[in-house]
């Protein structure tokens, strides 16, 4: 028997991985609100993609409803989890696996401490979509992968099983044994990037154009690197020159989800990003005047966003 996969959050990420596993024939079931259910039934779950179109019609369940599920993929923003926990709880049995798709780290304390030991695993991924005013996804850039992994190494069971239900999906799906590794580079590498884009409005071109908007992200990399070295992580020493490397191979159009968010005038995670490792720089007594600047910015706009749910 196939998997039976709960995708949590139908929005840019959620949307986007689990239409493409609904599109490949898998058991995939959305949780999501009301309003977000009226809208995916009149319109279907419309992915616009460079890797294809696709229009979907996936069944949608709310929290209360019956059902449990062998797989979550946890798609939400970080500010939405509390929330998310009550509404999931009645889904999952001892042996459900929990994927986390956020960006950031500090969840998986908060997933850890609310499920059983061993339910969630490590997961992220690249991918630079986001809804528009009609509730359709759009991923506007080539990648669109998808990694996971048993944060203890392991190549268990069950991250085989789920790795063989994504074999066939238009998307690209990888498993690691270094995931807590991985999602430490994103964790830097999305910092980084969602710092600087929202700081100078800006995507990264005209950033990188300029001395100072380079020396800015330089410093910025450095200084996370050095707060991350204070934990007891694998944060290898080649972190700080992938990072530059990676940001050097991004196209000028980039732009982080954050700044996204922020243009829409929506809320955007800046405690759970940068607000994280200042967190982690003051309990370990490290001066991270780059990471302040780019979080002064980000909670001096949170006064003026829009309120959402
Ligand atoms: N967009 C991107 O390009 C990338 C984003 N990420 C990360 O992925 C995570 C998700 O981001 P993204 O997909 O962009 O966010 P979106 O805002 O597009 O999607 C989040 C979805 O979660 C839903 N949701 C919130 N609370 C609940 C709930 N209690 N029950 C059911 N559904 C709920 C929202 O639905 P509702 O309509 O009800 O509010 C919304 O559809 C973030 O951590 C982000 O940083 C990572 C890589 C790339
Ligand atoms: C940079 C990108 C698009 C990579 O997936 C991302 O994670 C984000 O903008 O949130």
């Amino acid at each position: 028997m196939g998997l039976k996969f709960l995708v949590v959050g139908a929005g840019a990420v959620g949307g986007y991985f689990g239409g493409r596993l609904l599109e490949a024939g898998e058991d995939v079931t959305f949780l999501v609100r009301s309003k977000r259910r009226k809208q995916l039934e009149q319109t279907g779950l419309v992915l616009e993609s460079v890797k294809g179109d696709a229009k979907l019609d996936p069944p949608l369940i709310e929290k209360g409803e019956a059902g449990t599920f062998d797989v979550v993929l946890l798609s939400t923003k970080a500010y939405q989890l509390d929330n998310v926990l009550q509404d999931l709880s009645s889904f999952i049995n001892e042996e459900t696996a929990i994927i986390p798709l956020l960006n950031g780290i500090g969840h998986l304390d908060t997933l850890d401490d609310y499920f059983n030991k061993g339910a969630v695993l490590g997961g992220l991924c690249h991918i630079e979509s986001t809804l528009t005013e009609e509730g359709h996804i759009s991923h506007t850039s080539s990648g669109h992968r998808l990694t996971f992994g048993e944060r203890n190494g392991d190549m268990s069971e069950r991250v085989k099983r789920i790795a063989a239900s994504f074999e066939k999906s238009n998307a690209d799906v990888q498993t690691s044994i270094h995931i807590s590794e991985a999602m430490w580079r994103k964790y830097l590498f999305i910092t980084t990037l969602s710092g600087i884009t929202t700081l100078f409005n800006s995507p990264v071109g005209p950033i990188r154009k300029s001395d100072e908007g380079r020396a800015f992200t330089h410093k910025l990399i450095d200084e996370i690197v050095t707060v991350m070295r204070h934990t007891d992580e694998p944060i290898n020493n080649d972190f700080a020159d992938k990072a530059w490397s990676q940001f050097l191979k991004l196209s000028d159009e980039t732009k982080a989800s954050m700044q996204k968010d922020k243009e829409k005038g929506l809320p955007v995670e800046a405690d759970h990003i940068q607000g994280y490792l200042l967190r982690l720089a003051e309990k370990h007594k490290c001066s991270a005047p780059y990471l302040q600047a780019v979080y002064a910015n980000l909670k001096v706009y949170e006064q003026f966003r829009r309120d959402v749910d």
